[in-house]
């Protein structure tokens, strides 16, 4: 979620009411006709307290007074609505005529197939996306990496063939031309060098763009399947499978790098040795050496730079990390001043890296120094032993500067993979992460369509030992909920409410036992459909980057604007919402801004009752909240109710206990108490004399 991009219409800070555009704005049902009974229900309060009328809609939709987003906000009491114009400095009018004037949303796609998806009022509200076998685009992406890259031998032995034609014109033009003194011979010599040294430029260039687009390849094929398996992953270890997104872009670095240009090349240096030999043995015998002197160097330096640039490469990941929780908790580190232990911690973790990467980069580089030297000494040995071998009239003059030329081709690539071999072990290692994190993913395959879920809930015999662990953090819990009963979890901290929570959404698996819907098994729902009839408001709140009106739709582009407002009356938002500057077109930052921690509270509880879902999980949803939420939260669990919602609220405020209608006590990951909330409360109260189970200090003793 944190890679989540910014919403691509964001006005900046300053422009944001100038550039608001028709068509940006939530499209408010003037009269909703479509409202349920609960949303009307928020209408007729509304209407009481504006003084009734038109006045309701206008609360809706109309700005505050003492609004300044947009310049002149033109609005005639008694009209409410009808006569709201608002106009910015870009001449923008959105006139608000009874809804017919302003520009509709694009409208949703196509329904998928059937009609038995999730929540929300339009038909085929659940797409398929098909099954996801990462595997399998795994597999694929390998095939189109191996299929370029077999092409791109192809281009590469021609172009290390047409290299061959300098030394071969040298060797011509001293030993030929020169000697038989014809300009014939030279001017078409030099003609068909030319066109060779051309072609091998323009095949050199062919195979590097073939590369690069081999590294885009590599990315678009495996970039949605890393993150999906990373989303996947993380939800039974941490959130370290996303830095694997890191290791694609490692990946398609060395792609398009020149080391693997040299490895590319390495193959050929043999040919180039035996065109050596063929000029003379002896020669060919130097560059022998030479290879097998530099191939040991490389040996070396792999052993002796393998341990200090993994030790840099950890040290750097976890300094990484650190980074990105200081920028997570960089209001709580400059609160209470601690940034010099953030930075202190950073720096030890950078400071390691630093140090096991100088340790590998000096071995590195002295051998890289040794190999460059023994190259050169080469070409010493060959120059002076080819003259040697010219004056003893074995070879011409010609052959000696023709062999040398050709041991230098033979050998920079065998330099070159030697001093690229860090990124080697880099890219192997981030390819072994990649190959791991798809090939274990679960095959997320199509499953059976049902039909729309009713909300029955049926918990039997959890446990959860988390993995890892020895802790058995929830005991043989078993209950049934019907469609639309409210049940309140209660019970001390730790007592494993949340952790309960998670797994009535599928958000954890339980070690053994089962959670179903409608009689099936969490794990056997199609995901999407599943996720389209849940709602669930986590215990610390996250909101997206974007608008209210994205983070309520949940950043699907087939969200309607009915859909959203209708999410909004059911969780009692819509006028919190409505009296914000932007209303739904409000920007949310990353860190919930400009929105108070009570206010994302309220719009994530919105989300979760976006698409009207079958079952909702609240986990302290008033943890946040002021009487004025409070009362709204109580109101909405009524008004699901009524819709026929199955909702289970994790608290430990009494004051929800009201609206609920059964209640369960949680002790030490096993159910002590569940049943009706009346005689779940009797007992409570028979059993409350030493302390009751639920905190005193955040609301009256009464249970
Ligand atoms: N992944 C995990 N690894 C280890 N222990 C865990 C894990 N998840 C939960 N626990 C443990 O399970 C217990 C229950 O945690 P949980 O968050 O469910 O409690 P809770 O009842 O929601 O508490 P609170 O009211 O304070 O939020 C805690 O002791 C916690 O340390």
């Amino acid at each position: 979620m944190k890679d989540m991009p910014d919403h691509p219409d964001a006005p900046s800070a300053s422009d944001a009411p100038l550039t608001l555009k028709p068509e940006h704005r939530l499209d408010l049902p003037p009269t909703d006709p479509h409202l349920s009974a609960a949303g009307d229900a928020v209408k007729r309060r509304t209407e009481r307290r504006a003084g009734g009328g038109d006045a309701a809609t206008e609360t809706a939709t109309a700005p505050p007074a003492g609004e300044t987003a947009e310049e002149p906000v033109a609005r005639t009491p008694g009209d409410g609505m009808r006569d709201t114009a608002i106009r910015g400095p870009g001449a923008i009018t959105i006139e608000a005529n009874a809804g017919e004037t302003i520009p509709k949303r694009p409208t949703p796609p196509p329904p998928g197939r059937g009609t038995g998806g999730g929540g929300g009022q339009g038909p085929g509200f659940h797409r398929r996306l098909g099954p996801e076998n990462f595997g399998e685009s795994l597999r694929q992406g390998t095939a189109a990496v191996r299929r370029n890259l077999g092409l791109v031998m192809v281009l590469t032995c021609a172009t290390n063939l047409l290299i061959l034609a300098i030394p071969i014109y040298l060797f011509q033009i001293s030993d030929r031309v020169l000697t038989s003194r014809s300009i014939d011979t030279l001017v078409m010599l030099t003609m068909v060098i030319v066109g060779a040294v051309l072609l091998q430029a323009v095949l050199d260039a062919v195979r590097r763009f073939m590369l690069m687009r081999t590294a885009v390849e590599v990315a678009v094929r495996l970039g949605a399947p890393v993150l999906s398996s990373a989303a996947h992953a993380s939800l039974s270890g941490s959130s370290r499978e996303y830095q694997t997104l890191g290791d694609l872009q490692q990946l398609r670095s060395f792609l398009v790098s020149g080391t693997l240009i040299s490895f590319l090349d390495v193959p050929f240096a043999p040919l180039f040795i035996l065109a050596i030999f063929l000029v003379h043995p002896h020669l060919g015998a130097i560059v022998v050496v030479t290879a097998l002197v530099l191939l040991v160097i490389a040996l070396v330096n792999q052993k002796m730079t393998e341990k200090p640039f993994a030790e840099a490469n950890l040290a750097q990941s976890k300094a990484n990390m650190h980074l990105e929780s200081m920028a997570r908790n960089s209001q709580i580190i400059n609160a209470m001043a601690m940034i010099p232990e953030a930075v202190t911690i950073w720096g030890r973790e950078v400071a390691a890296s630093l140090t096991a990467q100088v340790r590998a980069q000096d071995r590195n580089i002295v051998s890289a120094a040794v190999s460059r030297a023994v190259r050169l000494l080469t070409q010493v040995a060959l120059l002076g032993w080819g003259a040697y071998l010219a004056i003893e009239g074995e070879i011409t003059g010609g052959m000696v500067i023709a062999a040398s030329i050709i041991a230098g081709r033979a050998l920079a690539p065998i330099e070159g993979a030697i001093e690229g071999w860090n990124a080697v072990i880099l890219t192997r290692a981030a390819h072994q992460r990649i190959t791991r994190l798809l090939t274990g993913s679960r095959l997320q395959f199509e499953r059976l369509r049902l039909p729309r879920p009713e909300g029955r809930l049926d918990v039997e015999r959890l446990l959860y030992v988390p993995p890892g662990t020895k802790q058995v953090v929830l005991n043989g819990i078993g209950f049934s909920l019907n469609p639309g009963d409210t049940l309140a979890v209660i019970g001390n901290s730790g007592a494993g409410k949340t952790t309960l929570g998670k797994m009535l959404v599928g958000s954890i698996l339980p070690t053994s036992g089962s959670v179903r819907l409608d009689l099936m098994d969490l794990r056997n729902w199609d995901p999407r459909q599943l996720g389209e009839n849940l709602g669930y408001l986590p215990q610390d709140v996250q909101l997206f980057p974007g608008t209210i009106k994205e983070n309520i739709g949940r950043m699907r582009a087939d969200a309607t604007d009915e859909q959203i407002h209708r999410a909004a009356v059911l969780a009692d938002v819509h006028e919190m919402i409505a009296l914000l500057p932007q209303g739904y077109e409000t920007l949310v930052a990353a860190d919930g801004a400009p929105l108070s921690g009570g206010q994302k509270q309220r719009v994530a509880l919105a989300r979760a009752f976006f698409g009207n879902p079958r079952l909702v999980v609240l986990d302290e949803p008033n943890s946040n909240l002021d009487a004025a939420g409070d009362k709204a939260l109580a109101h909405a669990i009524e008004q699901a109710r009524e819709n026929g919602i199955t909702v289970v609220v994790i608290t430990q405020k009494p004051a929800l206990l009201s609206v609920v209608n059964k209640i369960m006590l949680l002790t030490n990951g096993t159910v002590t108490l569940f049943g009706e909330r009346e005689k779940v409360l009797a007992q409570l109260s028979r059993q409350a004399a030493p302390g009751p189970a639920i905190r005193q200090d955040k609301g009256p003793a009464h249970v």
